[in-house]
């Protein structure tokens, strides 16, 4: 991704909002765009670069190489910076930033007001931007006087009430009450949906109900991008996988329906959309995505995993342990059985999250009822085996 050089200034006009730049002293080298009327989540690890995007598009960071333009205007280069206060980029942080001696209706009114708007019509947007966060009734109150879900409500309000091109979110329920969260996400999607809106957030929640796109950003990169059922159904990184909620594995195509993890266990899945022709099929020299030795990866759903008691040496109907690579022929209906050592557990009433290392290290995670976790003494350092029905897994050719 960082083969091209950098942006021209010219570049990205199509764009609501594109980025395309540097920031050396964090190495940091982000490319990605947001069209008119998207809403994309920032998604990625601690110190990926998620809010050093955010400041690029905010104007609050200035990029030593490439550019950020929005609605086709350069806004930044090495050469030119539009300052933060001159670009119609609002932000809404976990923390509402409210003027704390302005009641709420002024608040509100304040960036119509800056913005030129005479006193009256400012006042009497205010109050219609209130009245749709649900606040008519807080307008005399100051900021002190507000509860945390109200605060972020009138912040809402005080954003939009600038007409603005660019919404940024940096996570803006993070600091909200579990009760508080989902009536406030309501809100957001309800107010932003058809606004040009990007995200920073941890919270896959946030992704299906308030996002459109997402970019998943890795040590500073822009990793994968798409549509969030996209990126979510076919993750690219044990992040995205994470977000997600399935397991991700690694290995390398060996047939159809085939895949060999480095560890050497095999991986029965399925292709969802795929032909079946690509590795009998493919024409000489014809180059496929899915052809023996190429790369792959398989999603799994924990509550497709099915966790035993390792199994042991080979029995008297022949078969033997899957440390040897052979599967027992009872289990052969599931085709996927892979000896895994537990390496944590996680308890949630009547179901426990069971986390398991494969031989090459790679997880997989299950949800079994916490009965049978108790049942088979599942603990950190337990050998198991764990059983996956062949329909249960998803096959993607590695992009
Ligand atoms: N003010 C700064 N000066 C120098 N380097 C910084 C500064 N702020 C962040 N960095 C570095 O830039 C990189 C990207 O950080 P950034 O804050 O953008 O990540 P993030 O994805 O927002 O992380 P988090 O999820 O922890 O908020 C990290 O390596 C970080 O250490």
């Amino acid at each position: 991704m960082t083969e091209r050089p950098l942006a021209e200034p010219s570049a990205g006009a199509a764009a609501a909002a594109a980025l395309d730049c540097r920031v050396s002293d964090r190495d940091v080298e982000l490319r990605f765009s947001v069209s008119a009327g998207r809403r994309l989540a920032i998604v990625g690890p601690n110190g990926a670069g998620k809010t050093t995007a955010a400041d690029l598009l905010a104007g609050h960071l200035r990029p030593d190489a490439g550019a950020v333009h929005l609605h086709g205007q350069l806004v930044s280069s090495p050469g030119l910076h539009v300052p933060a206060h001159r670009r119609r980029v609002v932000s809404l942080e976990q923390r509402p930033a409210l003027l704390p001696h302005l009641t709420a209706l002024h608040n509100v009114a304040y960036g119509p007001r800056s913005r030129g708007v005479r006193r009256r019509p400012a006042l009497d947007r205010a109050r219609t931007e209130l009245e749709a966060v649900g606040c008519g009734d807080l307008a005399d109150r100051r900021p002190h006087e507000l509860s945390g879900g109200q605060a972020q409500r009138v912040a809402l309000a005080r954003a939009l009430a600038v007409d603005p091109e660019l919404v940024l979110l940096d996570e803006p329920l993070a600091a909200l009450d579990v009760e508080v969260a989902p009536g406030i996400r309501r809100l957001l999607a309800d107010r932003l949906t058809g606004r040009t809106v990007v995200m920073v957030t941890h919270d896959p929640l946030d992704l299906w109900a308030l996002a459109d796109d997402v970019v998943v950003v890795s040590g500073g990169r822009a990793v994968q991008s798409g549509t969030v059922e996209g990126v979510l159904t076919r993750p690219g990184s044990d992040f995205a996988a994470r977000l997600a909620g399935v397991s991700l594995l690694e290995g390398t195509v060996v047939d159809d329906d085939e895949v060999h993890t480095p560890g050497g266990d095999t991986v029965t899945g399925h292709r969802p959309g795929a032909r079946y022709e690509d590795v009998s099929g493919a024409e000489p020299g014809e180059v496929s995505d899915w052809a023996p030795g190429t790369r792959a990866i398989a999603t799994i759903d924990p509550r497709a995993v099915a966790v035993h008691a390792a199994y042991g040496p080979a029995d008297e109907a022949g078969a033997g342990s899957p440390a040897d690579g052979v599967v027992p022929r009872s289990l052969s209906s599931p085709r996927n059985a892979w000896p895994a050592r537990v390496v944590e557990l996680a308890p949630a009433g009547a179901l426990t999250r069971v986390t398991a290392e494969l031989r090459d290290g790679q997880r997989v995670d299950a949800e079994v009822t916490s009965r049978s976790a108790a049942e088979l003494a599942l603990a950190p350092g337990v050998d198991v085996t764990l059983v996956v029905k062949a329909a249960q897994v998803a096959l993607y050719p590695r992009s």
